[in-house]
């Protein structure tokens, strides 16, 4: 038998990826809210009768009146007008059943296209605990199309589906569109086929009562935000203790055992300290990750958008900008490209251009390394860490200089028209643990590969430019003095020396343009080849602390809340924009805002603390 091709559409937030993930096996990211899906992904799996079917994941979409790109992509793949893709065999309409109000309009509309689709009624586990009742026979009657139910994120969830697809031939529907008004007609297949529980979403409005409560919504957000901070550093101690002396005794081991050479310097100095200095933070990362995806799972994050609402429209920015800017704390790329779910142009490149703001992960390994290095490890009327409130102002830091940068923006323009936010809110829902325990799963497998990838690509790079030339028989300076990293780290020193950065730093600054983190491993291969053999070489914070002066380190720190020290989020702004000239002015202003603000801690520091 041939192969198939269907094509899963459907409103934002309805399932779609959990159902395409359910299907082919993959780990597309799944999340309550909108707007997740920016591009289409495509997989495929073998039906049991043996034939394959290529499955295609699009972005949500409220209609087909195109309004943005995602809504293009969308309606184009399934009038099969996109080449490449080719037209669908079976258009897959996937509706929240919890929802089909809002749902079936799209139904109806995909329906026009005239095209062989089913109905995939998802969230039926869902629909059921809310005592919604939907009797299928009659919605396929009035419908025209078949109807099957589907759970997208339960083992088996999708065998129904899997079954009709594979075994039915599917047909256009026999009933076209009718020139009827839409809500009247969603009105008539509602009162035939839907009875909704007299206590509809009781429990939302109950919670929605407290945390959307005008008066205790946003301290709230702001303590769940604290709590979080908190974690991160109390709960990781002593995982990151583990790896970082499983590291350090495998350096040392290294060199007592290891012939003196350049192969032992290699493996202990680009190896191990390197790479052992930036996945010392992996715990970290994931407990941070652990949070918001339990805020992500359980819908309150678009909450919290709803919250902030008001606060990012007085900045100048719309509320749709609030998922990308979001996004961006795991990281700038998928946040970058999530603004394309914002139709007004300039909404769009004021998003853009703040995105880099938000505080990404990759940030994560510096900031822990400076904070543990220069923020004193002690509590805070008794119960708070003093670290963790350093990192929550850091995050806050960069969020209030991104209102600004788009509060600028805003008297910049010309026209003034205010943006309103129009939003759903999804169902409050109990985080599934298989969906925390992949998202988490996810989220360590790209912190590994940036490890294996690009930080140690970098890092042997750096190890190279550090260690040859090799120093002259009579040097009396360290090795590196002599290398190329050390030629071009003086070099480069008088640009940064008001800001106080030595020239350590300087030459960790340039591989660190490739990934944020690899600063931090480059800064402890530089430290392990210009390294006294010390013991402390390979405990990077233990040298940082010794040699840096507090005003370096804070100064260090604002660089990082600012500095656009990533090549891909420039390549990916250049792609989103189409223009050089933007990312010119991205990357120009961000740099120029990290020097003033490096330039004006270091003076204050040396001023406040000599
Ligand atoms: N209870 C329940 N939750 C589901 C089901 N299917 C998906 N979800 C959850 O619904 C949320 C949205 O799922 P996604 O697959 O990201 O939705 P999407 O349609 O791809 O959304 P966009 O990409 O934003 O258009 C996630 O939190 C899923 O875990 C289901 O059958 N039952
Ligand atoms: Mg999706």
């Amino acid at each position: 038998m041939s192969g198939l091709l269907i094509a899963l559409v459907g409103n934002p937030n309805c399932g779609k990826t959990a159902l395409f993930n359910q299907l082919t096996g993959a780990r597309q990211k799944v999340a309550n809210f909108a707007g997740v899906t920016v591009e289409r992904k495509e997989g495929s799996f073998t039906a049991p009768s043996g034939r394959t079917i290529k499955v295609l994941d699009l972005p949500g979409a409220y209609s087909l009146d195109a309004l943005g790109p995602d809504e293009i992509i969308t309606r184009d793949v399934c009038m099969g007008k996109v080449a490449e893709v080719g037209a669908p065999d079976v258009i897959v309409c996937v509706a929240d059943a919890t929802n089909l109000r809002l749902n079936l309009r799209f139904v109806l509309e995909i329906r026009k296209l005239g095209r062989p689709m089913v109905l995939a009624l998802n969230m039926m586990d869902a629909a059921h605990k809310r005592g919604i009742h939907i009797d299928q026979d009659r919605l396929q009657a009035r419908l025209g199309i078949p109807v099957i139910q589907t759970v997208a994120i339960a083992g088996g969830g999708a065998k129904h589906l899997i079954e009709y697809i594979d075994t039915q031939s599917i047909e256009a529907p026999k009933i076209a569109g009718t020139e009827r008004d839409v809500h009247l007609e969603v009105r008539d297949i509602l009162n035939a086929a839907v009875t909704m529980p007299s206590f509809t979403a009781k429990i939302d409005d109950q919670l929605d009562g407290v945390l959307l409560n005008p008066v205790f919504g946003l301290p709230i957000l702001a303590l769940l935000m604290f709590v979080v901070f908190q974690a991160v550093f109390a709960w990781a101690t002593p995982l990151m203790d583990g790896i970082e002396g499983l590291f350090g005794w495998a350096a040392d081991m290294v060199r007592t055992h290891m012939p003196e050479g350049l192969l032992q310097s290699f493996i202990a100095d680009a190896m191990i300290s390197g790479v052992g200095s930036v996945l010392v933070f992996l715990p970290q990362i994931l407990i941070l990750f652990f949070f918001i995806l339990v805020l992500e799972e359980s819908g309150y994050l678009p909450r919290a958008a709803f919250l902030l609402d008001t606060l990012m429209a007085r900045a100048g920015l719309t509320g749709r900008a609030f998922i990308p800017l979001l996004s961006s704390f795991a990281c700038a790329i998928p946040g970058v490209m999530a603004t394309r779910s914002i139709h007004d142009i300039r909404d769009r490149l004021t998003t853009i251009m703040i995105a880099p703001l938000m505080t990404c992960s990759a940030r994560l390994p510096v900031y822990a390394l400076l904070i543990a290095a220069f923020i004193p490890e002690r509590q805070v009327w008794g119960v708070l860490s003093f670290q963790g409130l350093v990192l929550f102002g850091l995050y806050i830091a960069g969020i209030l200089s991104a209102l600004i940068v788009a509060w600028v923006m805003k008297l910049l323009r010309t026209d003034k028209s205010p943006a309103m936010l129009l939003m759903e809110l999804p169902s409050y829902r109990l985080p599934n643990p298989r969906n925390l325990a992949l998202g988490l799963w996810e989220r360590a497998g790209i912190f590994m590969r940036r490890i294996t990838g690009v930080i140690f690509a970098a890092n042997t790079l750096l190890w190279v430019l550090a260690t040859f030339p090799r120093p002259p028989a009579n040097a009396t300076q360290p090795a590196i003095d002599y290398s190329f990293a050390g030629m071009i780290g003086h070099a480069i020193e008088p640009i940064f020396r008001p800001i106080g950065f030595t020239w350590e730093i300087c030459i960790a600054l340039i591989p660190g343009m490739a990934a944020r983190e690899v600063a931090v491993s480059a800064l402890g291969t530089v430290y392990a080849i210009s390294g006294s053999e010390d013991a402390v070489a390979n405990q990077l914070q233990a040298t940082v602390a010794a040699q840096w002066s507090l005003a370096t380190g804070f100064s260090l720190l604002a660089w990082y809340i600012f500095a656009p020290q990533c090549l891909s989020t420039l390549a990916v702004i250049r792609r989103e924009t189409n223009s050089w000239k933007f990312v010119g002015i991205t990357a120009g202003y961000l740099f120029a805002l990290a020097y003033l603000a490096s330039f004006l801690t270091y003076s204050v520091t040396k001023l406040v603390a000599g």
